[in-house]
C-alpha cells in the first residue's frame, strides 16, 4: 500500500506512472490519442478515448510494476487544462467531443463580449482574459450548437467538467462531480479571490449553475475508483492541472520561485504567494495550488509553440528526422545569419493574445540551410521565454533579480535549447533529475494526503539538479538579439 498511481492526461497522450513509496518512477505506461481537426482552428479529442487510454495506461503501468489495486494507496490525477466536456449525469455519456484548449473557434464570441466591454469583470474575477483558449465561451458554445442541450442543463440533467472532472467521474462511477482549483481557475468561470463560481459571469454567459463541478483542494478526498474497474477500490486524493502540478513537482513552493515546462506549448509559473497579483502586462493570474482550503497564486505565461516547432521541422518541413536531431543541425549555423521565426502558427499567446495573426521568418539570404532554420525555431522558444520573463519582472519586482528558472518537459532533453535560453535570459537555467516532473506533483499531492509521502519542506529538499546552465553571451549580444526578436513580433503581428 506504499505505492501512488499518477494518471497524467495530456493534449498528445495519456500516461500512467507508478512512483514506489521514495517517490521513484517505478512503470510508465503511454498511449497517444487522436486529434479531430473538424474545421480550421477547431480541435476535438473524443472524450471515450480518453477514458479508454486512462485506462488502459493505468492497468499496463500497474502490470508493469507487478502491482495491483491493492498495492495502490492512493492516485494523483493531472490533466492538459481548459479542455471541455459535457456529459449526461444518468449515462456518463458525453454529449459532443471535447473542445480542446487549442480551439479558436469561439474567437468571435470573445471578441463580442470584449466589444461589449465585459473583458476588466472577467479579468477581474477569474484573472483570465478573454480568450478561446478557456473553457467558458467553449461551454457556451456546446449550450448553443448542441441540440437540446441548454434545456437538459437547466433540468439539471447535465455536468460540465475540464478533464479531471470528467476522469474523477468515471472512476467512482459517477459518484463525484468535482474539481479542483487549479483547474477551476482556468474555465473562466471561476473567480479566484472569492473561491467560487461567479454567478455574474455565469449570468453573461448563460450557463446553468447547477451543471458545474464542486470545487476541492488538489490534495482532497475525491471518492475511490469503482471496483470493477481496477480490481479493488483506490482512492482519488491528489488532483492538479498539468502546469500546477508541474510548479508542485518542481517543489517551487515559495514566492519567486517559477518553473516552466516544455512540451507542445511552454508555460511559465511565477509563485507569488497568498495574495493573487493583477498583471500589467497581460500575464494571467491563477492559482498555483490550494492546500488545507488555502490558495497559493501565480502569474502564468502560456506559450502556444513550443516543442510543436520542433514537430514542424520535422514533419512538416522534413528538414530532421527526429526532435533530437534539432540541436545537432543549430550548432552547425551560420553565426553570420541572424534568422528569425516567430512561430504564431496559432496565432500569439501571452503576453500578445493575438488569435489571429501567423508565423512569419525573417532575415533570409541564398545561403540560408536547414541548420539556419533549425536554429531559428529552437531560439524562438528561448525569445518567447524572455516577453514572459520580462512581464514576470514588470509585474512582480521579486521576479527576476537572481531569479533561477526551473525547466522541464519533453523539449528540455535539448542541451542546445537550454543553453540558449540561458543565454537569452541571461540568468542560470536548472534541469532536474527527474523530468516526470508533472506527474510527481500529482503523485506526491496524492501521497502526501494519505500518509505516505512528507510534507512540502521534505518534498523539496527532495528536488535534485540534474545540469544548471548559465549564461554565456554578453549583455550587448543579448540586448542586441531581443531587440530583433520584438521588431519580428511587432512585424508579424502588423501583416
Ligand atoms: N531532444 C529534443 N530536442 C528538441 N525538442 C524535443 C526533444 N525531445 C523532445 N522534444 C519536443 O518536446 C515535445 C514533447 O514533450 P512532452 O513533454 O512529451 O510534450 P506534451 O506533454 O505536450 O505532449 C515535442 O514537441 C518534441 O518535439
Ligand atoms: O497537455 P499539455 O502538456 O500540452 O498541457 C496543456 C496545458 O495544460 C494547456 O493549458
Amino acid at each position: 500500500m506504499s505505492h501512488v498511481l499518477a494518471i497524467d492526461q495530456g493534449t498528445t497522450s495519456s500516461r500512467a506512472i507508478v512512483f514506489d513509496s521514495a517517490l521513484k518512477v517505478k512503470a510508465v505506461a503511454q498511449q497517444e490519442f487522436t486529434q479531430h481537426f473538424p474545421a480550421s482552428g477547431w480541435v476535438e479529442h473524443d472524450p471515450e478515448e480518453i477514458w479508454q487510454t486512462v485506462l488502459s495506461t493505468c492497468r499496463a503501468a500497474m502490470e508493469k510494476a507487478g502491482l495491483t489495486a491493492a498495492d495502490i494507496a492512493a492516485i494523483g490525477i493531472t490533466n492538459q487544462r481548459e479542455t471541455t466536456v459535457v456529459w449526461e449525469r444518468d449515462t456518463g455519456k458525453p454529449i459532443h467531443n471535447a473542445i480542446v484548449w487549442q480551439d479558436r473557434r469561439t474567437a468571435p464570441a470573445c471578441a463580442l463580449l470584449r466589444s461589449e466591454g465585459h473583458e476588466p469583470m472577467f479579468t477581474e474575477a477569474t484573472g483570465l482574459l478573454l480568450d478561446p483558449y478557456f473553457s467558458g465561451t467553449k461551454l457556451q458554445w456546446l449550450l448553443d450548437h448542441v441540440e437540446g442541450a441548454r434545456a437538459a442543463a437547466e433540468a439539471g440533467r447535465l455536468a460540465f467538467g475540464t478533464i479531471d472532472s470528467f476522469l474523477i467521474w468515471r472512476l467512482t462511477g459517477g459518484k463525484v462531480h468535482a474539481t479542483n482549483a487549479t483547474n477551476a481557475a482556468r474555465t473562466l468561470l471561476y473567480d479566484i479571490r472569492r473561491g467560487e463560481w461567479s454567478r455574474g459571469i455565469c449570468q453573461i454567459l448563460d450557463v446553468p449553475m447547477q451543471m458545474l463541478p464542486e470545487v476541492r483542494d488538489c490534495a482532497a478526498d475525491f471518492g475511490v475508483t469503482d471496483p470493477a474497474i481496477f480490481g479493488a477500490a483506490i482512492p482519488i486524493r491528489g488532483v492538479a492541472g498539468d502546469q500546477q502540478a508541474a510548479t508542485v513537482g518542481q517543489a517551487c513552493f515559495a514566492p519567486g520561485m517559477m518553473k516552466s515546462t516544455y512540451g507542445t506549448g511552454c508555460f511559465a509559473l511565477l509563485n507569488t504567494g497568498t495574495e493573487p497579483v493583477t498583471s500589467q502586462n497581460r500575464l494571467l493570474t491563477t492559482i498555483a495550488y490550494q492546500l488545507a482550503g488555502k490558495p497559493t497564486y501565480a502569474l502564468e505565461g502560456s506559450i502556444f509553440i513550443a516543442g510543436a516547432v520542433v514537430q514542424w521541422l520535422r514533419d512538416g518541413l522534413g528538414i530532421i528526422e527526429s526532435a533530437a536531431q534539432s540541436g545537432e543541425l543549430a550548432a552547425r549555423a551560420d553565426p553570420g545569419q541572424e534568422v528569425i521565426l516567430v512561430p504564431a502558427f496559432t496565432g500569439l499567446g501571452a503576453p500578445y493574445w493575438n488569435p489571429d495573426c501567423r508565423g512569419a521568418i525573417f532575415g533570409l539570404t541564398r545561403g540560408t540551410s536547414r541548420a539556419e532554420f533549425a536554429r531559428a525555431a529552437l531560439e524562438s522558444v528561448g525569445f518567447q521565454t524572455r516577453d514572459l520573463w520580462e512581464a514576470m519582472r514588470a509585474d512582480w519586482p521579486g521576479a527576476g533579480e537572481g531569479a533561477v528558472l526551473r525547466v522541464d518537459g519533453g523539449m528540455t532533453a535539448s542541451d542546445w535549447t537550454m543553453q540558449f535560453l540561458a543565454d537569452i535570459l541571461g540568468a542560470p537555467v536548472d534541469r532536474p533529475e527527474v523530468l516526470e516532473t508533472t506527474a510527481l506533483g500529482a503523485a506526491w499531492l496524492a501521497g502526501m494526503a494519505t500518509g505516505v509521502y512528507p510534507g512540502p519542506e521534505e518534498f523539496a529538499r527532495s528536488w535534485a539538479l540534474d545540469r544548471r546552465f548559465t549564461p554565456q553571451t554578453d549583455e550587448p549580444t543579448r540586448a542586441h538579439r531581443y531587440e530583433r526578436w520584438q521588431r519580428a513580433v511587432e512585424a508579424t503581428m502588423s501583416v
